[in-house]
């Protein structure tokens, strides 16, 4: 059932004790070999709604082209799971359903643009029209129509619309701009990283941290209230305090990423960007050691969302403190779908 949720109460205990989603405990040590994750539980497992979501995407992948000839790795995937671990707060198969055609679609942007061979060369090619479609080039009438032929080309853009067009449906236009701009941001890191690849260059490890925190699950993390069905004030949304805890939530989600993707980014041709890869680089350590050392890393900035939530909790508004709730469910559905996905699992 979808649950009320309650943001973090802080590792000092700010607020009461029975505020907190879950005793901070170490998530069980996986197959993978990723250490145990400070990270909050999934606060909810329901196959049958995770199975649906991914049905109905699956279906609508297959209307946009998208993965084509691709779909079975797709489902197996599992992303309608993701929705519905991460969005404990809502059993609405639909909302589940628009926020992860925004997610997939915005997936099939790194994976047709930056990871399938594209090549760097064409990624702000590929990107400009790709934004495009999250936020429309309004042309003159003279050459609009061939802008149109252009924007229903190419599958990633169709999917984006569609993805967009659904989630309308449900969000405020203040949170529709909420989402362009975290878009534009994640290409900014796209585009971050097409330039490392095309130079092979190694980043340092602050510069592939501020990376991250661009090129990251923050476009998803971001529609908790849309799912949720409610609004968070843009203000707070805004607020400097809000988005540094919200943006080291963003990051730490997707160091996770980065630690279960090491096999499948092994298996690549190319350079690999993860935290573990650079840290070894670049502080001349093992593997091990750096996959310790990145464990850490997020490990303090979950904390850290942990305990300033909890004081912004205390003095912000109730969506604020539903929406804060919702990030830190986020992160533990997110780590529960990494550890269990085919995705990173089979690779
Ligand atoms: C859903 C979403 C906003 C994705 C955009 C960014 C993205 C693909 C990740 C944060 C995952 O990182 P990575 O490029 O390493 O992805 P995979 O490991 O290939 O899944």
């Amino acid at each position: 059932a979808p649950r009320a949720l309650r943001p973090p109460a802080g590792p000092t205990g700010l607020g009461t004790s029975a505020a907190r989603v879950a005793p901070p405990r170490p998530a069980a040590s996986s197959a993978s070999g990723v250490p145990e994750l400070y990270c909050p539980p999934a606060l909810r497992d329901d196959p049958a709604l995770g199975r649906e979501v991914n049905n109905r995407l699956l279906a609508w992948a297959g209307e946009t082209g998208i993965y084509a000839g691709r779909l079975d790795r797709v489902r197996a995937a599992d992303f309608g799971r993701l929705m519905m671990l991460a969005h404990p707060d809502t059993d609405d198969a639909d909302r589940l359903l628009a926020a992860g055609k925004c997610a997939l679609a915005e997936w099939a942007t790194d994976d047709y643009y930056c990871d399938d061979g594209a090549g760097p060369e064409l990624l702000g090619s590929h990107l400009g029209p790709a934004y495009a479609a999250f936020d429309p080039a309004h042309l003159p009438a003279r050459y609009a129509p061939a802008w149109e032929r252009e924007m229903r080309a190419d599958p990633v853009r169709v999917a984006l619309r569609s993805g967009l067009e659904h989630l309308a449906r449900y969000a405020e236009p203040s949170q529709l701009n909420r989402l362009r701009h975290e878009v534009a941001v994640l290409y900014v890191g796209y585009g971050q990283e097409g330039s490392w690849r095309s130079r092979e260059y190694v980043p340092t490890v602050p510069e592939y941290l501020a990376h991250r925190q661009f090129n990251s699950f923050l476009p998803c993390i971001a529609l908790a209230d849309v799912v949720g069905g409610y609004t968070l004030p843009a203000g707070e949304y805004a607020d400097p305090r809000v988005r540094r805890a919200v943006t080291m939530a963003a990051t730490a989600a997707t160091l996770v990423n980065d630690l279960y993707s090491m096999t499948k980014e092994h298996h690549a041709t190319g350079v690999e960007f993860n935290l573990p890869t650079v840290i070894a680089e670049q502080e001349r350590c093992s593997p091990r050691e750096a996959i310790e050392r990145s464990v850490e890393i997020h490990d303090e900035l979950v904390r850290t969302y942990e305990a300033e939530a909890a004081a912004l909790a205390l003095t912000g508004s109730p969506q604020l403190r539903r929406f804060l709730a919702g990030v830190w469910a986020w992160l533990g559905g997110n780590r529960a779908w990494h550890s269990g996905s085919p995705r990173y699992n089979n690779a």
